[in-house]
């Protein structure tokens, strides 16, 4: 089922179209990296999708119904998780979840079961610490805690891990993996790192729109090239023979020829090298050839 269909989406600030003609959809169970550099519209994309700023034109579809600019219905299958969430910090985490809780018009007996559920999901069971005097990575938690206390369908995190140390990213990024069985997920982000260690799929976002789609659970994303180690004289042999491009150090690679044109040139010349290895191109190669 798709959870979220956005198609055609447009939105113009200052006559300049910052999301142009976009189109995404998110199926049910995965997590999605909504990936793109600072000011490429990942914010502006998500508030549409909850009906707080209106599209320009274009549709947005959420468990196949329609998302109004406004109060929109469809939020009942929607949780969100700012980049910054402001909680009463006054209130300790059990407290604020039991406001929530309230908000939501969540059923009196069932309210105690579902905090305490939530509070051992994300690791703040029996803290009994006010809220102010919690570290950004308890923030997040109880962030992530408060998205999920309706049993949304779909979590939308707006870059939860940019602000944490690597144990915080680690925990929220084990939060969410562990809440796929039960909601989708779309994760708002630059880092690409986290999104290679926990999404299933991913949209690139240049220029307004999504440049590329890829499916992280495939093999590869196609060939970089051949790396080789070499000294500087042996790459002063081959360079006039083979395209060859230095990385760094002793590395180079080498494109646009068979292995085994590559083998008979090095043997040729009595060249051995300690490495030589066929290399795959990574998320971040991908997304740089895209997005130059
Ligand atoms: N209300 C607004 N009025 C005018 N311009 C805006 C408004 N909101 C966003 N923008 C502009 O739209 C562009 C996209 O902003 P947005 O916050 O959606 O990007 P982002 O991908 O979420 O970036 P970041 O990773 O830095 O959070 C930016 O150039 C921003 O300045």
């Amino acid at each position: 089922m798709d959870i979220l269909r956005i198609e055609g989406l447009k939105k113009t600030f200052n006559e300049k179209a910052v999301i142009d003609n976009l189109n995404l959809v998110v199926q049910s169970n995965e997590i999605y990296g909504f990936i793109g550099s600072n000011g490429a519209g990942k914010t502006t994309t998500m508030k549409m999708v909850l009906g707080l700023l209106a599209a320009d034109e274009g549709e947005m579809y959420v468990c196949d119904e329609k998302v109004r600019f406004g109060d929109t219905p469809t939020n009942r299958h929607v949780g969100y998780l700012p980049d910054v969430p402001e909680f009463y910090t006054y209130m300790n985490a059990a407290e604020y979840l039991k406001l929530c809780a309230d908000i939501t018009q969540m059923e009196k007996s069932v309210q105690k079961g579902r905090i305490n559920e939530l509070l051992k999901l994300v690791g703040l069971e029996g803290e009994r610490t006010k809220i102010k005097n919690y570290s950004r990575g308890m923030k997040q938690r109880l962030g992530i805690a408060q998205a999920l206390i309706h049993r949304p369908k779909l979590l939308i995190c707006d870059e939860p891990t940019s602000a944490l140390d690597p144990k915080g990213r680690t925990e929220i990024l084990r939060i969410l993996k562990e809440i796929t069985k039960e909601t989708t997920v779309i994760f708002s982000t630059h880092i690409l790192t986290d999104v290679e260690r926990i999404c299933d799929k991913v949209g690139i976002l240049y220029e307004g729109r999504i440049v590329k789609s890829l499916d992280l659970n495939q093999a590869s994303f196609g060939e970089k090239g051949i790396v080789i180690e070499l000294s500087e004289d042996e790459y002063q042999t081959l360079e006039p023979l083979l395209d060859i491009t230095h990385i760094e150090g002793t590395a180079y690679t080498i494109a646009n020829h068979s292995l085994e044109e590559i083998y008979n040139t090095l043997h040729a010349h009595g060249i051995y090298p300690s490495k030589i290895a066929k290399e795959h191109k990574s998320l971040e190669d991908v997304y740089l050839e895209v997005t130059s």
